[in-house]
């Protein structure tokens, strides 16, 4: 469970969250929505203690995260908005590789997890090619299949499909509903909800630091006009 209670966040005195409250449970696929500048990142980025509250608490499996940042990060993965800020090696395989050698697994299971991350953004066979000479997209499908092979209890991902075509970004869908139904919690933030609706379980909208809509998605749906959310045709 990840829970937010009464989180609020400001940047150089210019508040971004105010006193939000949210529980997310263990399984649950939630979609995060709203518009440009809403929140979402700066929400995101306190499920793992890359940024703290001003007031107020994040727990994951109700350890405050300031309080043990090693348990956070080892449950929660996260897959950033700009893949680049997020590798650590120069090569495709051993970037995948770096968490779950970090987690001081044995070589077999390292090898079979990366092979497994990498089949699932259709980077299979890809290992030893430089990340530098990668295209956007394919930098995008490493930063999650780095995710991935974490293997965690809760999955968070920032607009994890912007600049992936659309075989990459099947096999992502594919791999977090395949994710999800085996327990892993999904939250994903996008403001294009149109292929990735059919996968969730709730949808919550931010609007100016606040939670603006929650609820399941043939509720939310209703709700989302003047929120800049792009909703599936009718
Ligand atoms: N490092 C920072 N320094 C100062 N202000 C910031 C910083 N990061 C974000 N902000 C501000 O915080 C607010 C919320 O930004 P945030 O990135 O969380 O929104 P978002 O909903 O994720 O937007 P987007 O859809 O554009 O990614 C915005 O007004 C933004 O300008």
């Amino acid at each position: 469970m990840i829970e937010f209670r009464s989180v609020s966040y400001a940047f150089d005195d210019v508040p971004v969250l105010g006193e939000l409250s949210l529980t997310i449970d263990d399984g649950e696929f939630v979609l995060l929505a709203g518009a440009n500048g809403s929140g979402k990142t700066t929400l995101l980025r306190h499920c793992n203690g890359l940024l703290t509250p001003d007031t107020g608490q994040v727990l994951v499996d109700e350890t405050s995260v300031a309080d043990d940042l090693i348990a956070a990060r080892s449950s929660v993965g996260m897959v950033f908005q700009h893949p680049r800020d997020q590798f650590v090696s120069a090569t495709v395989g051993a970037d995948v590789a770096f968490g779950p050698e970090n987690l001081g697994l044995e070589r077999t299971e390292i090898d079979r997890r990366v092979e497994a991350a990498l089949e699932a953004v259709n980077m299979a066979g890809r290992d030893d090619e430089r990340i530098d000479a990668l295209s956007g997209g394919e930098q995008s499908r490493v930063a999650i299949a780095g995710a991935l092979a974490m293997e965690p209890t809760h999955l968070v991902l920032d607009e994890p499909f912007t600049g992936l075509d659309e075989p990459a970004r099947r096999s992502v869908l594919a791999r977090l509903e395949a994710l999800s139904a085996d327990g892993t919690g999904v939250l994903l933030a996008t403001h294009d909800l149109r292929d990735v609706l059919g996968l969730a379980d709730r949808v919550i909208a931010m609007r100016d630091g606040q939670v603006a809509v929650d609820g399941p998605p043939e509720d939310a749906l209703g709700e989302l006009e003047g929120l800049e959310v792009r909703v599936p045709d009718r």
